[in-house]
């Protein structure tokens, strides 16, 4: 793979395979014995093929369920695909609510394992380990174990492990919606540094802001599929026009939906 690029990924699929089992008591399973519980499929990532140069922050655009999440997942190996390929070039670290943390282990011991994960040595991890444990405020709960955490604890930790420990490449799935306000400057304020700079970002947000403010493409998705990937304001663009969810009101006026309004809002 040439040097600069980051990621590519070529013609990746995930569908889920779903049980919908609503036979939950033996009542019901007695009485369905001859109605077994129907599978469903549901196409999460639709053959996406696309590149990410190094140092780059690309954000993620779509309504809820088009795939964001099973995209980044896939991107940071957390599922394997169905069909395609990805090439990563350097190392990876997903953020959101916990992913890549045992929930078994204490604090102290998910920053040895996530430290040796990202390719640091224990004497490394022992340097940056007080460092990571005050960013995250989490000196009176650092041998706990994380499952007694809230999630914002846990998405605190997460953070302060990537900021401190610096992998190559980011993927952050809705950071600034986890955390308390404190928490939120301060992750805001980590990245107006020059935390960064030189790593490659994918970034899942809701907030046009935050896209707006620190992307230099974007994507936008809708049902599984890969509909754009470019110019930030082109994915905005497309992604508000999504929204608008035209509604007849009683006099027959076409009225916005409270959805595009909301972002449009947000935009502003
Ligand atoms: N582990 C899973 N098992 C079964 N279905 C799943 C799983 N994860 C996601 N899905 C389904 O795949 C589709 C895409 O979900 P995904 O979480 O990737 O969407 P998203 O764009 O990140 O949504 P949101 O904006 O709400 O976070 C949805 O229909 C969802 O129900």
């Amino acid at each position: 793979m040439e040097n600069n690029i980051a990621i590519k990924a070529r013609n990746i699929s995930k569908t889920f395979k779903i049980s919908e089992d609503s036979h939950n008591t033996v009542k019901h399973r007695l009485f369905n014995l001859f109605n077994p519980p129907r599978t469903k499929y549901v196409p999460a990532v639709k053959s996406m093929t696309l590149e990410i140069m190094k140092g780059e922050c690309i954000g993620l655009l779509g309504r809820n369920g088009c795939g964001k999440s099973t995209l980044v997942k896939l991107l940071a190996g957390v599922y394997p695909t169905d069909s395609g390929y990805i090439n990563i070039n350097g190392s990876t670290m997903l953020m959101n609510l916990g992913v890549g943390m045992s929930h078994e282990l204490t604090a102290r011991e998910n920053i040895y394992v996530s430290g040796s994960v990202l390719g640091l040595k224990i004497k490394e991890i022992d340097a940056i380990f007080d460092e990571i444990v005050a960013f995250a405020e989490l000196e009176g709960f650092i041998d706990t174990k994380i499952k007694f955490y809230s999630s914002g604890m846990v998405a605190r930790l997460g953070f302060s492990i990537a900021v401190n420990a610096g992998a190559d490449i980011m993927f952050l799935d809705e950071i600034f919606a986890v955390g308390d306000a404190k928490f939120q400057e301060k992750a805001v304020k980590v990245f107006e540094s020059s935390w960064i700079k030189g790593k490659t970002v994918i970034l899942v947000s809701h907030s046009l802001e935050v896209i707006r403010q620190y992307c230099n493409r974007a994507a936008f998705l809708k049902n599984g599929e890969l509909k754009y990937i470019g110019d930030t304001e082109e994915a905005i663009a497309l992604y508000l026009k999504d929204n608008e969810i035209i509604v007849k009101s009683e006099s027959a006026e076409p009225v916005v939906a409270e959805e595009a309004l909301t972002a449009a809002a947000l935009s502003a």
